[in-house]
């Protein structure tokens, strides 16, 4: 079993829609209701292997979306899969370099093909993967507050469930007197700020006033491709910048690397086109010193689960956003669901993601299924 290749039988992928607990606010606009795609790949043993789409509704992030993940999926990218044998998960992005981009929809089923490999050989994905912490650090990503007395409230809260970093969405006019105002009441805060490419290398001056206020990191205030123009801000910024949206592919971190755009990476398995990737990413930043760290994109169990194990590869040393499900899902689509004590997630040991799919959960959150056969 061990060295023998996955054939797939057939791929199900089913459309659901989640409601958030709350709406999460960035300075795109307003996220709750969740719709994504839950790939289930299976192998010639009748074994499942599970991945999660994590494109939005709208290209506001990236240029993805549910509906191109599902156009790629269904017309370019599960076809590719179904026509011959997989030796090893790394093939998969092989096998679909060809095509550009894409790559939530690229790694939306390379992260099913990673769990149905790891369960075929017995072990966790993150030992498949070379990880090898018990646990990992998390940290928790605020969207922006409806008030400033409601922020504080939840900051104390996940304060008392031990998260270890806080992350808080800025845009221009809510940006350096909204991060002070919270360092004045938690002045021991590790903080970090998101812009998500709300400012310009205009705004420079402004954004200097941000190494006052002890920041763990700025991440992404500029161009969402940008490279260049992130070099010249790091020269001016003492606090780190941190890259998100300008990273797609090992050039990209090359390039940031080579012009000393950031000091630290937000990997999304996602953004650049799956877990193989996002390894050779991680292993270049620990070659350079880059320290990353893993970022989410509001998901359910499935993509939740990718992202613990992801995290135990040793150069995530920053805590990341894989927060627990409750904080954002009544129920999640994993049983047990992932939680969250004194600030770690243990990560599970049973083989693939090492959580179970809630099919129960999933059928009451199914929209639509399709279902492809070779
Ligand atoms: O999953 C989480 O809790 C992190 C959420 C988060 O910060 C983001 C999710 C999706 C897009 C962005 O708004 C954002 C980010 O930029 O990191
Ligand atoms: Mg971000």
């Amino acid at each position: 079993m061990k060295d023998e290749s996955i054939q797939l039988n057939k791929v199900i992928i089913r459309k659901l829609e989640m409601k958030m607990k709350h709406p999460f606010k960035t300075s795109y606009g307003s996220t709750q209701t969740k719709q994504f795609l839950l790939i289930e790949a299976i192998d010639q043993d009748g074994r499942s292997g599970w991945g999660e789409s994590v494109a939005m509704d709208l290209p506001w992030y990236t240029e993805e979306t549910v509906k191109t993940t599902e156009y790629l999926l269904e017309d370019v990218l599960i076809p590719l899969l179904l026509k011959s044998p997989i030796d090893h998960p790394d093939q998969v992005s092989e096998r679909f370099a060809f095509i550009r981009r894409n790559n939530m929809a690229k790694a939306s089923v390379e992260g099913a093909i990673w769990d149905l490999y790891a369960k075929r050989q017995d072990v966790s994905l993150a030992r498949a993967l070379g990880g090898k912490k018990s646990t990992i650090d998390v940290g928790i990503s605020l969207g922006l507050p409806e008030s400033m007395p409601q922020l504080f409230e939840q900051i104390e809260s996940y304060l008392r469930e031990g998260y270890k970093r806080f992350k808080f969405k800025i845009k221009p006019g809510q940006d350096v007197a909204f991060l002070r105002a919270i360092r004045e009441v938690f002045p021991d805060l590790p903080m970090m700020a998101d812009a998500n490419s709300a400012y310009t290398l205009k705004d420079s001056e402004h954004l200097k006033q941000l190494d006052d206020l002890d920041l763990m990191m700025i991440e992404q205030p500029l161009g969402h491709e940008d490279i260049l123009d992130h070099a010249e801000l790091q020269k001016q910024l003492q606090t780190p910048i941190c890259l998100d949206e300008s990273i797609h592919s090992l050039d990209d971190v090359r390039h940031a690397i080579r012009l000393g755009s950031c000091q630290i990476i937000n990997i999304k398995i996602g953004r650049v086109g799956g877990l193989t990737m996002a390894k050779r990413i991680h292993d270049l930043c620990a070659k350079h010193g880059i320290e990353v760290w893993c970022g989410g994109m509001l998901e359910a169990g499935v993509g939740r689960a990718h992202n613990i194990a992801l995290t135990t590869l040793s150069q995530f040393t920053l805590p990341g956003d894989t927060a627990g499900s409750s904080r954002y899902w009544f129920e999640d689509i994993i049983q047990p669901e992932v939680t969250v004590k004194k600030g770690t997630i243990e990560v599970p040991t049973a083989p693939g993601i090492g959580y179970a799919i809630n099919h129960d959960a999933v059928k009451r959150y199914l929209i639509d299924e399709k279902v492809y056969t070779m």
